[in-house]
């Protein structure tokens, strides 16, 4: 059992979502900009987990959603956070590093957390994708969803930071506010202002939650 504030890590990949999430943030979370993609997002979030303890980390920022299940706006929770181009191309489709014996490429957050913060800011839940690549295109899109039924976003840290966590033994959690659909590229459809504005507000809503978590519930 942990004390009452849980000491949080939130990692964003850029100032611009670190900025969005640091006003509402509880004076017990600190809020760190760990740079675009997994590895970027490992490896300075690693470092931030050895500077200072902490009980929980938090990937957090805006991320492609895919439609018609996440649309632009809305906020989703991972229950699954998975590398979805983390393995190898065969003649037979893709294998992920698991089934070629290495690794992991699936985190999954503490179930009841994530249930009742999604409660408290009316997020959807389900799985969030960590790709390398954005994707560009509707054949790719459906691809995804065709190999992860459940995923409703996919944006390019969460695994990063997941694995960071898991380095250190911490709970991971990652949250996306909806910026783009996942498809075809159609840069005047984002909205990149909007979906800070969303995250900013899911993070005002999830102190009660946090302060009331016990981490081996
Ligand atoms: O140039 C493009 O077509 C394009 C489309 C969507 C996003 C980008 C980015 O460079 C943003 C990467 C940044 O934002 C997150 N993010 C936001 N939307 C997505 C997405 O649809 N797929 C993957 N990542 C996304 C991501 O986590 C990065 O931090 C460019």
């Amino acid at each position: 059992m942990i004390s009452a504030s849980p000491r949080i890590l939130v990692a964003t990949a850029v100032p611009a979502e670190r900025d969005a999430v640091a006003g509402s943030l509880p004076p017990y979370a600190d809020a760190v900009a760990v740079g675009v993609g997994p590895a970027a997002a490992a490896a300075h979030t690693a470092a931030a987990l050895a500077r200072t303890p902490y009980d929980l980390v938090i990937s957090a920022g805006i991320g492609g959603g895919f439609h018609p299940d996440a649309p632009l706006g809305s906020l989703v929770l991972a229950d699954e956070i998975t590398a979805a181009d983390l393995g190898a191309e065969t003649p037979d489709g893709f294998l992920p590093v698991t089934e070629l014996g290495f690794g992991a490429v699936t985190h999954r957050p503490p179930l009841s957390l994530v249930r009742e913060l999604a409660g408290a800011c009316g997020a959807l839940t389900g799985t969030v994708l960590t790709v390398s690549t954005v994707t560009g295109s509707a054949e790719r899109a459906a691809e995804l969803r065709r190999r992860h039924p459940r995923a409703l976003a996919e944006a390019m840290e969460g695994f990063g930071v997941a694995e960071a966590a898991a380095a250190y033994a911490l709970p991971v959690l990652e949250i996306r506010a909806v910026s783009n659909a996942v498809g075809p590229r159609d840069r005047a459809a984002w909205r990149i202002g909007e979906a800070l504005g969303a995250l900013g507000g899911a993070f005002g809503k999830f102190a009660p939650v946090l302060e009331s978590w016990k981490r081996h519930d």
